[in-house]
């Protein structure tokens, strides 16, 4: 295997630590050569000393002087960089072969796009850059010779079980053979509460997924299923699949991670503990296959699998994606970032639960009513999700 050279973006958060505690275990093959954090400084200065990072981006002068104060590793420490261009520069950096794009929502695209022109080995975590800029991004994975691996473990099921090339390719059109791709759903935490119940839930009952340990915002998705939402416009965008072949399935064991539907009449499925470091490892390793450090399944103790439909009375956030794919890419970029506002203000305790799909319903149907607007660049799309930000702003604020 080549030797890497990581840039993990987000590496203070769930996929970030996943990903160093991959790396670390494949110091022959493998190593860190730069880190970013947003709030979480600290722990950036003990991740910069364990993994002998060159260079750490930080947002801001203050974190740059936390930094400093929390360095343990003598000497002058690692290279610090400041702010979001930092954040691409340094993907562009020659060093750099491999980038973990594991910064949570929008604010992980320009350095995610950056890192797929520069031609690098992109391991996709940030599934809010394919959802708020899809086409633009296969584009340029395409031109430029990017490798694209899907690390969201749904997505890299189903890259598992797809007809192999034995390279990671941005496809133009569907698998040959590949009738359609079932998704896998937990349902989340709140897949049996009662209906009646959901307006009073708080945001830590809502980030107590049932299978998964992950950051805040995702675990929301998971709650209201906007993620699988999010996972079928991923998906779309990632294997030019039509949206009325995808197929979303609840399955709350998550043991079953997703599934390609054959022509013939089979079905290829992956499973695994619901563990990201297995997804993360098939990326980094790819294509050969490299230890996790994820125990393996034990099918004699794992009981049931069990499948069901999902509802879209008790789920509205996943008609509004399917609803948002069929419209368009301002929809999605509009799906996108309300989300992310009502997400933020639920958690912040200014919104109720079930006032997140309203949020985003309200925000689609006021930009998709807007005059058609072109979305060929980063900055046409940066500009939109900020214009529908402010829209979700606005309505969270007549809520409280
Ligand atoms: N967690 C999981 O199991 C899975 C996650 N994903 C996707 O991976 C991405 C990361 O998720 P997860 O690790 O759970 O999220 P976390 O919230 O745990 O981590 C997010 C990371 O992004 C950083 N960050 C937050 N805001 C900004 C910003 N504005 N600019 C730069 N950096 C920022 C955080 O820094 P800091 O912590 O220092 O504030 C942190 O390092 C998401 O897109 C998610 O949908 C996909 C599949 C599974
Ligand atoms: C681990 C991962 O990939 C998450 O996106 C996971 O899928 C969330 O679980 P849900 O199926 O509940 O959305
Ligand atoms: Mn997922």
């Amino acid at each position: 295997m080549k030797f890497q050279q990581l840039c993990v973006l987000g590496s203070t958060g769930s996929i970030g630590e996943s990903t160093l505690d991959v790396v670390l275990r494949h110091p022959e093959t493998m190593a860190v050569y730069a880190l970013s954090a947003y709030s979480r400084i600290e722990e950036l200065a003990e991740q910069a000393l364990v993994t002998k990072a060159k260079v750490v981006v930080v947002p801001t002068e203050q974190a740059r002087t936390r930094f400093r104060q929390a360095w343990a590793g003598g000497g002058a420490g690692p290279e610090i960089r400041i702010g979001a261009q930092a954040l691409v520069d340094t993907v562009l950096d020659a060093e750099v072969t491999t980038v973990m794009a594991a910064i949570v929502g929008a604010a992980g695209l320009p350095s995610a796009l950056a890192a797929a022109q520069a031609g690098k080995r992109v391991l996709l975590a940030n599934k809010e850059a394919l959802v708020a800029a899809g086409g633009l991004f296969m584009r340029t994975v395409r031109e430029n010779g990017a490798e694209l691996l899907p690390i969201d473990s749904e997505h890299n099921a189903i890259f598992q079980c797809m007809p192999q090339t034995g390279r990671a390719t941005a496809p133009t059109q569907p698998a040959a053979g590949v009738r359609r791709l079932l998704l896998t759903a937990s349902g989340g935490p709140f897949r049996t509460t009662a209906l009646d119940k959901l307006a009073g839930v708080t945001p830590d009952q809502a980030c107590a997924h049932p299978n998964w340990s992950m950051g805040r915002k995702i675990s929301v998705d998971s709650a209201t299923m906007l993620n699988k939402g999010l996972e079928v416009i991923e998906a779309h965008w990632l294997f030019a699949m039509p949206v009325q072949r995808i197929q979303v399935v609840i399955h709350p064991q998550s043991m079953v991670h997703s599934m390609v539907e054959y022509e013939d009449g089979s079905i290829l499925a992956q499973l695994g503990q619901p563990d990201m470091r297995t997804p993360i490892a098939y990326g980094l390793g790819f294509p050969e296959r490299i230890s996790s450090g994820v125990g393996l399944l034990e099918l004699t103790t794992l009981g049931r699998l069990d499948f069901e439909e999902p509802n879209f009375e008790r789920f509205p956030c996943l008609r509004l994606s399917f609803d948002a794919l069929k419209t368009g890419q301002a929809a999605c970029v509009a799906l996108n970032a309300a989300n992310e506002i009502a997400v933020d203000r639920f958690l912040k305790q200014q919104i109720r639960y079930t006032e997140i799909a309203p949020v985003i319903e309200t925000c689609l149907e006021r930009i998709t009513g807007l005059p058609y607007t072109a979305l060929d660049s980063l900055d046409d799309v940066l500009a939109l999700d900020a214009r529908t930000r402010d829209i979700a702003n606005e309505l969270c604020l007549l809520k409280t």
